[in-house]
């Protein structure tokens, strides 16, 4: 409940106003459904004996008056019986018969007190003929209900602008958090980021909705009801509620219950959400394999886990609400008991002990069980939200832990600024792991200067992406720097530091917008001009004028699923031109591009990177080309560096790399040329 208790105060906090206004409009509710049960009252009382409220104040008045007159009677002949007796048991006796007297003649007072004091209003307002006077109750039920509808749908509209705008700003601060807290050995997985985004964030919004609604709400007609019946006959009601306390025990443990059960389903949600995530972005893997069959028992094995998950939350919630209606009944059958025993044989007190001061009348009695029964009404309410409020609950238990997790990744408190220092890349004895004791990068040193040019090749998973990884600052390393200019770069804000680099990747990340919009991702104030420019560098605009019918407007498709793999990369090398950074790094970034394409690329790759420092990733003997230094690199550290003829005469696994690659390359030229 702690972290509930949070959305609660943010809510709270932040729109006030609006809860101030629906707790008001609730408790007007409230007041509104007790008055109206209420109306049972001069119902029995008047209506079914055929009299005007004239009329029964009138009888009323006199029976109070005989009915004090006769009691005080008999309280002054306790009084001589007392005195003549030396009886102690007899004593007793009297004095017992004294205090019930006594206090059933208190009773007949303050009903004639209440009734003295209304009668200047009957006499005023009330009408002269029953018939009128059932007229004006259920004038007063219908004006009473409408009345009280207005204030429940003003209370609705502001618990629910109130509750949502805190789930926005949930689902904003989630999605901040998610932003950064990602970076780093974090493991939170694409299922979990969208389960905690959607269905958590909204299951905390329902829960809010509930609590500053309906449990607001509910309890203030059941308490209006309880006050009413209280009112009738408080010792009553006291032992109509015996039944609560253990109502109350199996409800906590039905609570607990349901808020483990709902935690495991939005694990279970989060796996089922990542998995689906995983088989539409492999959509074409799973066809091409025909693996259909087995995607689709997966799936059905996941989401029976959730079904079974969701079965014993219904039945648990159905439990609460089988708990509140026996709780309920319990109550009125124990009051019908108690209080039937008790208007049949005109008694105060059942077993010796006073249940009420004055025999009950038959109208008393019948509002006193109207009111109860006008509790069950929100007891049945709070049954069914009250899984809704656990499922809240639950989710508030994965949202805030995530919201106050500390970044992996965290910007300096006292920020170097990167303009000041210069461009040097050094890694310095950088030792990384992604899992523990597998290190990826063993004791690795490598300087870049300035301007440089440097491609770095190696045998797959040797390390190279992790290098740029390290570098960006997507993780930092466990042991040793990495620095520019001689400054580590955790001294720099990350905004600043990436704001000096362009990357491109070997898989391209193109988003669903026009494909101007996705190479003027890299720099927001890019004007047309300046992206066209930089398209026509990368040789986008070739392929732009002759296969895309709507230009630079035509959607790229959910992960540029659109165009082909070489369309993609090729953006994305215009994304980093247009850029124009200081330091430029291609991880594979031409690896799809076809070789007629790629001389013209390699012109614009030389424009590109002339005058700045470049990381080239590449197996590519043309890209090697572009290289003033070539480092090999062998199972996470630095095997040897030179230039190409450098490295044919001293690095083994450069000349079988060279070979390989040499091999492929002509092999393709060869299948190329057949073809044309
Ligand atoms: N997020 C990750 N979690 C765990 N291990 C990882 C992760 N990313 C990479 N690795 C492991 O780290 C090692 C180095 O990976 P890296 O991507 O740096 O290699 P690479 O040299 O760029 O390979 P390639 O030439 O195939 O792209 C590999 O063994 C890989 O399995």
């Amino acid at each position: 409940m702690k972290y509930l208790l949070l959305a609660i105060r943010h809510c709270v906090s932040h729109y006030r106003w609006s809860i101030v206004g629906s707790i008001i409009c609730s408790l007007m509710v409230g007041f509104l459904w007790g008055a109206n049960i209420g109306a049972v009252y001069p119902f029995a009382e008047i209506i079914f004996d055929g009299q005007s409220l004239h009329q029964w104040a009138e009888r009323e008045t006199v029976n109070c008056k005989e009915q004090i007159a006769h009691l005080r009677k008999k309280i002054d002949g306790y009084d001589e019986e007392i005195a003549k007796t030396d009886d102690p048991v007899k004593r007793a006796e009297i004095n017992r018969h004294l205090r019930r007297d006594d206090s059933a003649m208190n009773g007949w007072e303050d009903k004639l007190a209440n009734i003295e004091k209304s009668q200047p209003w009957i006499d005023a307002y009330a009408p002269e003929t029953p018939f009128n006077t059932l007229l004006l109750l259920v004038g007063f039920l219908l004006v009473g209900t409408l009345v009280k509808g207005v204030f429940l749908s003003l209370s609705m509209m502001l618990v629910a602008r109130a509750t949502q705008l805190t789930t926005l700003d949930l689902k904003h601060q989630v999605f901040d958090k998610l932003l950064d807290i990602r970076l780093g050995k974090s493991n939170i997985s694409t299922g979990d980021s969208t389960t905690r985004m959607n269905g958590d964030v909204g299951s905390i919004g329902a829960a809010l909705e509930i609590l500053f609604g309906k449990t607001i709400r509910e309890p203030v007609k059941m308490f209006a009801c309880l006050a009413g019946a209280a009112y009738i006959n408080w010792r009553l009601l006291i032992l109509s509620l015996l039944i609560a306390p253990i109502a109350a025990f199996v409800l906590y443990k039905l609570a607990r219950t349901i808020k483990e059960l709902n935690k495991s389903s939005i694990l279970i949600q989060a796996r089922i959400t990542g998995f689906f995530l995983q088989v539409m972005n492999g959509y074409y893997v799973v066809k091409a394999y025909g693996t259909e069959d087995y995607e689709r028992k997966r799936f059905e094995a996941k989401s029976r886990e959730a079904y079974w998950e969701r079965v014993k939350i219904q039945f648990f919630n159905s439990m609460v609400r089988v708990n509140n209606e026996v709780l309920g009944l319990g109550m009125v059958c124990l009051s019908m008991i108690a209080g039937g025993y008790l208007v049949l044989n005109q008694e105060t007190q059942i077993f010796g002990i006073p249940l009420a001061d004055k025999p009950m009348e038959l109208g008393s009695i019948l509002a006193f069980y109207a009111f109860l029964i006008g509790c069950t009404d929100p007891l049945r309410k709070l049954g069914d939200v009250f899984g809704s409020i656990q499922a809240g609950i639950a989710a508030s238990e994965m949202v805030y832990p995530l919201l106050q997790q500390e970044l992996p990744i965290q910007d300096p408190q006292r920020p170097v600024s990167i303009d000041s220092v210069g461009r040097d890349i050094t890694f310095k004895e950088v030792q990384f792991c992604y899992v523990a004791k597998t290190p990826v990068l063993k004791n690795l040193d490598l300087t870049i200067h300035q301007g440089e040019t440097v491609a770095i090749v190696g045998p797959n998973g040797c390390g190279k992406s992790t290098l740029i990884n390290l570098l960006m600052r997507f993780y930092d390393p466990d042991l040793g720097t990495v620095e520019i200019g001689g400054t580590d770069i955790r001294q720099f804000r990350q905004h600043d530091l990436r704001s000096q680099i362009a990357l491109v990747t070997q898989s391209t990340v193109l988003f669903d917008e026009s494909i101007l919009e996705n190479i003027r991702y890299s720099r927001m104030d890019a004007t047309d001009e300046e992206v066209l420019k930089a398209a026509k560098l990368a040789y986008v605009d070739q392929f732009v004028q002759t296969h895309m019918s709507n230009g630079y407007d035509t959607l790229c498709g959910d992960s540029g699923s659109n165009l082909s793999g070489g369309q993609r990369q090729r953006i994305s090398i215009a994304r980093a031109l247009l850029r124009d950074p200081d330091i430029i790094i291609m991880d594979e970034a031409t690896s799809q591009i076809d070789l007629d394409s790629e001389r013209l690329i390699h012109e614009s790759l030389k424009n590109c990177i002339a005058g700045r420092t470049a990381i080239l990733i590449t197996h590519r003997a043309s890209t090697l080309q572009l290289a003033d230094r070539i480092i090999v690199m062998n199972h996470g550290q630095i095997e040897a560096a030179g230039t190409h003829e450098e490295l044919i005469q001293t690095s083994s696994t450069y000349c079988r790399l060279y070979v390989e690659d040499e091999s492929e390359n002509g092999e393709a030229n060869s299948q190329k040329r057949s073809a044309a």
